[in-house]
């Protein structure tokens, strides 16, 4: 066809409210009725065929019921892993081919499919693997994910219409293509969509991929394949495997055509990659491309001219919404004695202590499990070290009870020293540290708090003092990928609030955005010339 064709335009998909009597409600209860009544077996996907493997299973199960088996998987092995990597080169050069058209209709259909037909799988899955409630659900593995999705291909139009000018008698073109060789998207357990969305940005650009999901995810991640392929995904263009990744890495890592790493999770494994591919940088055809979303340690800054009502609320969601399992999660606070004494310090501990967490399926409640045992035994362990430490004051919670599922209180920790583990460390759970400062010192503690973790990733001032807020926006420029001035630090919008940080939180390179889908094209530029010279002399010559 000939044709320059424009792209829908996209929107962001409207968060759907569940409230009592309303048919979405209805809806996802019936599905998730069915989706618990299942043991699914929840296999490999390589080169369009399923296989278990041979590898050590895993059960898959609910974390706030931890008995019940959603399904099994397997630890992907070497073998496995060499077969995902054949198969996206095989598939390479046939997905190249296809017009960006072409690819971009398969996301848009994914995107459409998820946001009818296939909403309530997707919310149930994320719901009964991950422990999210409806409202985390929705937001995350619906709404998320087809932005994502919309989005990526109303950037990725606007990157490949990018054209460089031409002089007279030249016409100056820009191929962009993709990556030469196979991308490895690495996703955390935490966010269906960015598990969805880590292998379908390379994805659409023309890269085949090999996408390892977090064995906690994999639930969610098994039907977001099958939505892929539902939405007419060739064979071979996004492989998934299965398990832990330590055999993956192993093969795909050490294979020469490894073009790029598109990973989000924790500081310490993006760093182990990172190591990887540098002791292995002589066996590549090219550099790979590193791209990782990594941990963080959120923060909000209080000013003594701060909303007291807008700060409760944003600390309350910012802290403990889905379990405070989110990078962006607000995990250390700077409060000024004034609004701390004043009512906020009672407030938060009552609201705190008031949140209930448990069975993601009642949807009275505000949360649900942390995702697993590891988790739960590292949150444990963190409770114990901050009630033994003189420096701090727990205010709420404190305690964790894995007996049924893997639930830890909301805990709201007042620390007078602002060096402590409480302020530095990523626990990754629902614990928020408090240094409470005398109103005059409020400078000096944005200064502290402005370097008090490696992380740079979200963070947030609280002001009515139009001063203040330009003054601190200046000071933590560098402090935060996603700044936010009177909201929570939490719930980044994909086209409203590109999402990434950088220091130790990763390599900034904003998913849902088009800086991040520029990292998946290697551009060829070609010069025409249409009536090439035929004399070499210059004119200073004669
Ligand atoms: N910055 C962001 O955008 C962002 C978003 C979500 C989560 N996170 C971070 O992710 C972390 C939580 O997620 P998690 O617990 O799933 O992280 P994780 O680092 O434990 O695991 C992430 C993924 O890496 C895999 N993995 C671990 N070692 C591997 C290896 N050697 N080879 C291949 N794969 C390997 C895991 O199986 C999983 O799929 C937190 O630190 C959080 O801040 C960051
Ligand atoms: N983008 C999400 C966080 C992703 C990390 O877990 C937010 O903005 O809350």
């Amino acid at each position: 066809m000939d044709a320059v064709f424009s792209v829908p335009e996209p929107h962001n998909e409207p968060v759907r409210g569940y409230a009592p009597g309303s048919p979405e409600r209805d809806a996802i209860a019936r599905r998730l009725g069915e989706l618990a009544a299942e043991r699914l077996e929840l296999p490999m996907t390589i080169g369009g065929e399923r296989r278990m493997g041979a590898g050590t299973p895993i059960d898959v199960v609910q974390p706030h019921r931890h008995s019940h088996v959603l399904g099994v998987t397997n630890n992907a092995t070497v073998d496995d892993a060499r077969a995902a990597v054949t198969a996206a080169k095989d598939a390479s050069y046939d997905w190249q081919r296809l017009s960006f058209e072409d690819r971009a209709a398969v996301f848009l259909r994914a995107a459409d499919l998820l946001a009818g037909p296939w909403r309530d799988t997707l919310n149930g899955a994320t719901m009964l693997g991950q422990s999210k409630t409806i409202q985390q659900a929705e937001i995350d593995s619906a709404c998320e994910l087809v932005d994502f999705l919309r989005f990526n291909v109303h950037f990725a139009r606007r990157l490949i219409a990018e054209q460089p000018i031409s002089s007279a008698g030249v016409w100056n073109r820009f191929d962009h293509r993709p990556l030469e060789g196979f991308v490895y998207a690495i996703t955390p357990f935490n966010f269906t969509a960015i598990a969805g969305n880590l292998p379908a940005a390379p994805a659409l650009l023309g890269n085949t991929v090999v996408w390892k999901p977090s064995p906690t995810q994999q639930f969610s991640a098994h039907f977001t394949m099958r939505l892929f392929e539902a939405a007419g995904l060739p064979p071979g263009v996004i492989n998934m495997v299965t398990g832990d990744g330590i055999a993956v890495s192993e093969a795909a890592l050490a294979d020469p055509d490894l073009a790029g790493i598109h990973f989000t999770g924790s500081t310490a494994v993006f760093q182990h990659l990172w190591r990887s591919v540098g002791e292995n940088i002589a066996k590549y055809r090219g550099y790979p491309r590193l791209v990782g979303e990594t941990g963080g340690k959120d923060f909000v800054v209080a000013h003594s001219s701060a909303d007291v009502d807008a700060l409760h609320t944003a600390l309350i969601r910012g802290a403990f919404e889905y379990q405070g399992q989110k990078c962006s999660a607000a995990s250390r606070a700077y409060v000024p004695r004034s609004l701390w004494e004043g009512g906020l310090r009672d407030r938060l501990a009552a609201t705190a202590e008031s949140l209930t967490y448990g069975d993601v399926t009642d949807f009275a409640n505000f949360g649900g499990a942390v995702i697993d045992a590891r988790s739960f035994g590292r949150l444990a362990a963190a409770l114990d070290r901050i009630k033994n430490s003189p420096e701090s004051t727990v205010l709420a919670g404190g305690t964790a009870d894995d007996s049924e599922g893997y639930f830890v209180r909301p805990t709201v920790v007042e620390c007078t020293d602002p060096t402590n583990e409480v302020f530095t460390t990523e626990y990754f759970g629902p614990i928020l540290g408090v240094h409470v400062f005398d109103d005059a010192r409020f400078d000096e503690v944005v200064t502290q708090a402005e370097s008090a973790a490696p992380y740079a990733l979200t963070g947030a001032i609280f002001a009515d003092d139009r001063r203040v807020v330009d003054r601190v926006t200046e000071k933590l420029r560098y402090a935060a990928g996603n700044f936010y001035i009177n909201d929570k630090p939490t719930g980044a919008v994909v086209g409203q609030q590109p999402f990434g940080g950088a220091r130790a939180s990763g390599t900034n390179d904003k998913a849902g955005s088009w800086h991040n889908l520029l990292r998946w094209t290697s551009p060829r530029t070609l010069k025409e010339t249409f009536v090439p010279p035929t004399d070499h002399t210059y004119p200073h010559m004669s």
